[in-house]
């Protein structure tokens, strides 16, 4: 990720929207996140409105169904050895960003997320930002765990990390010294 900032944006500017295309491996990160660490594995309970049959199960109209994402997320078939954080899983052998449906964190049809091009912004302008402007480090042997804490919305358990100026003691570009 760090070779692709320093290649496409540098030390002297805040990336923005406008970068969002050029920076496919970052893309391919948040993706990843994304998939690995989805906030909804299901969707609140929706209801079929007429008869549909999937694989030879009727489900009767107005049934309560709880699409569960999480499974589609972590299909292996689709996303082989799901466990493991592989942002390059979405690139191809150019190093471009491709497509991949199955990467539905957002839900699909009528009731997909109402905020999902809001929350594409704030996740890449963040995430490229951070990482363009520090190294984030663990402290030795002490790895973030991937397991989530239990609950409705899977959270990270408490870790510990270091963030480090790439760009020297209070970087280089103004508004992200405060982070
Ligand atoms: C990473 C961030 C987010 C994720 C992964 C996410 C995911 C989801 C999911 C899975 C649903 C359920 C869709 C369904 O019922 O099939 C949903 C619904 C919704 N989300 Fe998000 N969301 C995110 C951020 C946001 C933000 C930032 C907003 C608003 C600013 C937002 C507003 C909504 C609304 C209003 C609904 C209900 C849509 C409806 O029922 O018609 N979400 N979101």
């Amino acid at each position: 990720m760090h070779e692709e900032l320093d290649r496409v944006i540098g030390s002297d500017r805040l990336v923005n929207m406008d970068d969002k295309a050029a920076l496919h491996y970052t893309n391919a990160v948040i993706n990843e996140i994304q998939r690995l660490a989805n906030i909804a594995p299901q969707t609140p309970i929706h209801e079929t409105s007429k008869d549909v049959t999937i694989h030879g199960h009727l489900i009767p109209k107005g049934t309560s169904i709880i699409p569960q994402l999480a499974l589609v997320l972590m299909d292996e078939e689709i996303f082989p050895r799901p466990e493991e954080f592989r942002p390059e899983r979405y690139l191809n052998s150019k190093g471009e960003l491709t497509k991949c449906d199955a990467l539905i964190p957002f839900s699909i049809g009528k009731r997909i997320c109402a905020g999902e091009s809001l929350a594409r912004m704030e996740l890449f302008l963040f995430i490229a930002n951070v990482f363009n402007q520090y190294k984030i480090l663990a402290p030795p042997g002490k790895m973030p765990s991937l397991k989530p804490s239990l609950g409705g919305i899977p959270m990270p358990k408490p870790y510990k990390v270091k963030l480090v100026s790439r760009f020297g003691k209070h970087g280089k570009v103004n508004g992200m010294n405060g982070i």
